[in-house]
């Protein structure tokens, strides 16, 4: 008895041992894995530097009679999609204009992948190196072929012609275009010529893509096709893409949504968690 006894305390002193062990286990893998989120927290902020930092940008016209921008503050994290949002005249194209150095502020700061766009120096360098350009009116020139189209970034790199050509068709093939290389532009449907214009605004390998109203004048089926191509893109590339948007069906599909109202911020709305398993509706 007394033996059985002392086997069975011995018993539950070992499953107690174990328990503990099995506790110290839970606990070292919790704090483990705290560890681990905290170095992913870490690894994020060190890889999602900010790409934009803009502070108190200031622009007029008309001898200061028009205020396009009355006082930004913004910043973008490299790999972001941003939309700006806000009535007619409320200074999102401005902002976007001064994002790709198409146009000088009068006052603040506006540092964008690295350049200082308010120093008025090397900006055709940033304009070809970094960003592609997507308007609305795509901007494709007619009398050239749509291959010839999204050449035109490329002739500022050192790629050989035929390099230029084998990357071009490679990017028409992701937008699903290939087959139209060889027409002119003009010959295209609004939605196809808005994909080449994707294409053509992906030449230069940029950091940053600026699109302004990139579905404006597009039918909803075709729309969705552009967003479609916009967000894989931006998801794959890991291409900072900010775009400009009257729609706040369309906004909403960005990780973040700035509301612009007379030249201001009034407000930014976090989507990317809601976006993670988003679907685009047709
Ligand atoms: N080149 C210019 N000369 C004079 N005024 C301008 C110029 N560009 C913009 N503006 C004015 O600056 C303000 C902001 O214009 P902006 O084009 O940025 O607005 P927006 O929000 O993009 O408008 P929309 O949605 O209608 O395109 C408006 O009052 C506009 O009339």
């Amino acid at each position: 008895m007394v033996k059985n006894d002392l086997t069975k305390t011995n018993e539950i002193e070992n499953i107690d041992e174990n328990n503990k062990n099995n506790n110290n286990n839970d606990i070292n893998n919790s704090v483990n894995k705290d560890i681990n989120i905290n170095k992913d927290i870490n690894e994020n902020n060190i890889i999602k530097e900010n790409i934009v930092e803009i502070k108190g940008l200031e622009k007029s016209y008309e001898k200061g009679n028009i205020k396009a921008l009355n006082g930004i503050d913004l910043d973008i994290k490299e790999g972001e999609f941003v939309s700006i949002i806000g009535p007619s005249g409320s200074g999102k194209s401005t902002l976007l204009n001064m994002l790709g150095a198409l146009d000088i502020a009068d006052s603040g700061t506006i540092n964008v992948a690295g350049y200082d766009l308010s120093k008025n120096k090397n900006l055709d360098e940033f304009r070809s190196k970094k960003i592609g350009f997507i308007f609305q009116l795509h901007n494709l020139i007619p009398n050239i072929s749509v291959v010839e189209n999204v050449e035109i970034p490329m002739f500022e790199g050192k790629l050989s012609s035929k390099d230029r050509r084998t990357l071009a068709l490679k990017l028409l093939d992701s937008v699903g275009l290939k087959d139209k290389a060889k027409i002119k532009p003009t010959k295209l449907s609004g939605g196809e010529r808005q994909r080449v214009a994707i294409a053509r605004a992906l030449a230069n390998d940029p950091s940053i893509i600026l699109a302004d109203e990139p579905t404006g004048s597009l039918d909803s089926r075709t729309s969705k096709k552009i967003l479609d191509q916009l967000n894989k893109m931006h998801k794959e590339k890991n291409v900072t893409l900010i775009m400009v948007t009257h729609d706040m069906n369309v906004a909403k599909l960005a990780d973040r949504v700035i509301e612009v109202l007379d030249g201001k911020i009034l407000k930014s709305t976090d989507n990317s968690l809601l976006n993670d398993n988003i679907t685009i509706e047709g």
